[in-house]
């Protein structure tokens, strides 16, 4: 429960000075040590004010410490940043820069709020703000581990930290501002809490693809849950909270796999040497990338006790493998509406994960179209021995080819519109419509002109990928694949 001594109204243009109360957001994360014992009402008091933030910022952000991503130089929000940051005397970015808006909610480390840049009311962020005496140093390591692991990212699903500002006893990290909550509270909007499977095809593929970086970077997420999937203002996803993650080392790899064996032989195109005709043996093997942390070790037992993965429960190490169980258990979950092993207490949610009973679905009487591949999918991943689960080995690449995911155009996936599901509002800012309606109507003109000239030059070929891309709609590319089959 929040307790507010003052809080200004959310649009004036007040220095924010307040005390709260924090409290566990939700039962659902511990560590094994510290099962959430300083969480209890410890109170915090914050100052964000000019006085404060130029007085007692001596580790505050300067231009060096901005965390530059180079897919996101034309984003609005760094646009924003850079002006602001050109006018300060010093070239940093400070607290007192950001007019906090309202409290977003509060989690293990800190607590998280919605603010602006001063003047720039077009770009939204979200502000972590820790207060580094309450935490313990165990704590303390995870608050390092996430402002490090926020510092490599760069991908559309995944967090951008703007900037990192150390505020006296506080560590601030500057990150992009999710309007639509999260995916726990969207399935819990659903009739049975359960969506439907193209709903749960779209954001688990779009998780698999935020997973998938964070392994090539070597990064084991360690907290996957509904909780911790944002839903953006354009109703894609991104994943949030990383104090739970590890890392490792991962050699990329060229691996080489079964290519197409019906057809037999091909003609392809050789720049050098005209047409020429590829030999059977060239389309039997395929090579392809694998980064996958699969020599990831670590013993330390952290994550959500639902989705915690057997090798985690019996606490004697584990790796990579368990981000690929607890994706089965997410998938499962937003399917049906609760997780497969839950029991009626923690212990025997933590007994069932542990015993051989393997996963089982609830009997419907008519089945959704595509539940099948679903539970084929979410028995390969919720596979007990690692070993043996689908993803340990090679990653996302093997998961990307199951049939649940038959028909995704894997690099085309940011541009699928999200799909139409009860309380998942998109909103469109003025500047993102304007924009993107014009690169909408020209990439429109230049696929519809490339679409003709292959029309023209190969007869019988279907053109789903271009009249697919062209309209950027997820469900109509799927059932265009159906009807293909
Ligand atoms: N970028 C964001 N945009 C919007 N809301 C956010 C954002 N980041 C966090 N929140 C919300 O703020 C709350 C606290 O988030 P925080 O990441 O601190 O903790 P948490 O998700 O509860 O996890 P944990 O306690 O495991 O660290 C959550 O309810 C989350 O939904």
């Amino acid at each position: 429960m929040e307790e507010y001594n003052f809080f200004p109204p959310a649009d004036t243009d007040l220095d924010l000075s307040f005390t709260s109360t924090t409290s566990a957001t939700t039962d659902r994360t511990f560590a094994s040590s510290s099962a959430r014992t300083s969480l209890a009402r410890s109170s915090l008091t914050l100052s964000f004010n000019e006085r404060l933030s130029t007085a007692s910022t001596p580790t505050g952000t300067s231009s060096s410490t901005l965390f530059l991503r180079p897919h996101r130089t034309s984003d609005p929000h760094w646009s924003a940043i850079k002006a602001v940051t050109n006018l300060s005397s010093d070239g940093g970015l400070h607290l007192h820069h950001l007019k906090l808006l309202r409290h977003l909610g509060s989690g293990n480390l800190g607590r998280v709020f919605l603010c602006r840049l001063r003047d720039y009311d077009h770009a939204n962020f979200a502000l972590k703000v820790v207060d580094k005496d309450l935490l313990s140093s165990k704590k303390l390591s995870h608050v390092q581990m996430e402002g490090e692991i926020l510092s490599m990212l760069d991908h559309p699903f995944l967090p951008t930290l703007y900037a990192r500002l150390e505020v006296s006893h506080y560590t601030c990290l500057l990150i992009d501002y999710c309007p639509g909550g999260d995916l726990h509270s969207l399935l819990r909007k659903q009739p049975g809490n359960r969506l439907p499977v193209q709903a749960v095809r779209f954001f688990a593929a779009e998780v698999l693809v935020a997973l998938e970086y964070l392994h090539a970077l070597g990064i084991v997420y360690r907290d996957l849950k509904p909780e911790n999937v944002l839903l953006r203002e354009d109703g894609h996803v991104m994943l949030s909270d990383f104090d739970l993650c590890f890392k490792a080392d991962v050699v990329p790899t060229f691996e080489c796999r079964e290519g197409p064996t019906k057809r037999k032989k091909r003609t392809s195109c050789n720049c050098l040497s005209g047409r020429r005709t590829r030999s059977p043996e060239e389309l039997i093997m395929e090579a392809e990338f694998v980064a996958e942390p699969n020599s990831a070790f670590s013993r330390s037992c952290v994550g959500t006790h639902e989705y915690l993965a057997p090798e985690l429960v019996s606490g004697n190490g584990h790796g990579n493998g368990v981000d690929w169980w607890a994706f089965g258990v997410f998938i499962y979950e937003l399917l049906y509406g609760t997780t497969p092993f839950k029991g009626w207490s923690k212990e025997s949610t933590l007994r069932n994960i542990a015993s051989s009973r393997n996963v089982s679905f609830p009997v419907a009487e008519v089945e959704e179209e595509g539940m099948a591949d679903a539970r084929d999918l979410i028995e390969k991943l919720l596979v007990k021995d690692p070993r043996t689960r689908l993803g340990c080995a090679r990653g996302a690449t093997d998961i990307k080819r199951q049939a649940f995911f038959g028909g995704i155009k894997w690099p085309l996936i940011r541009t699928y519109r999200p799909p139409e599901v009860r309380g998942l509002t998109i909103k469109k800012g003025r500047s993102h419509v304007s924009s993107s309606h014009v690169m909408h109507r020209r990439r429109r003109w230049w696929w519809k002109g490339l679409d003709y000239v292959v029309k023209r030059n190969s007869k019988g070929y279907k053109y789903n990928l271009i009249s697919n891309y062209s309209n950027g709609n997820y469900y109509r590319y799927v059932n265009s694949n159906k009807a293909r089959k």
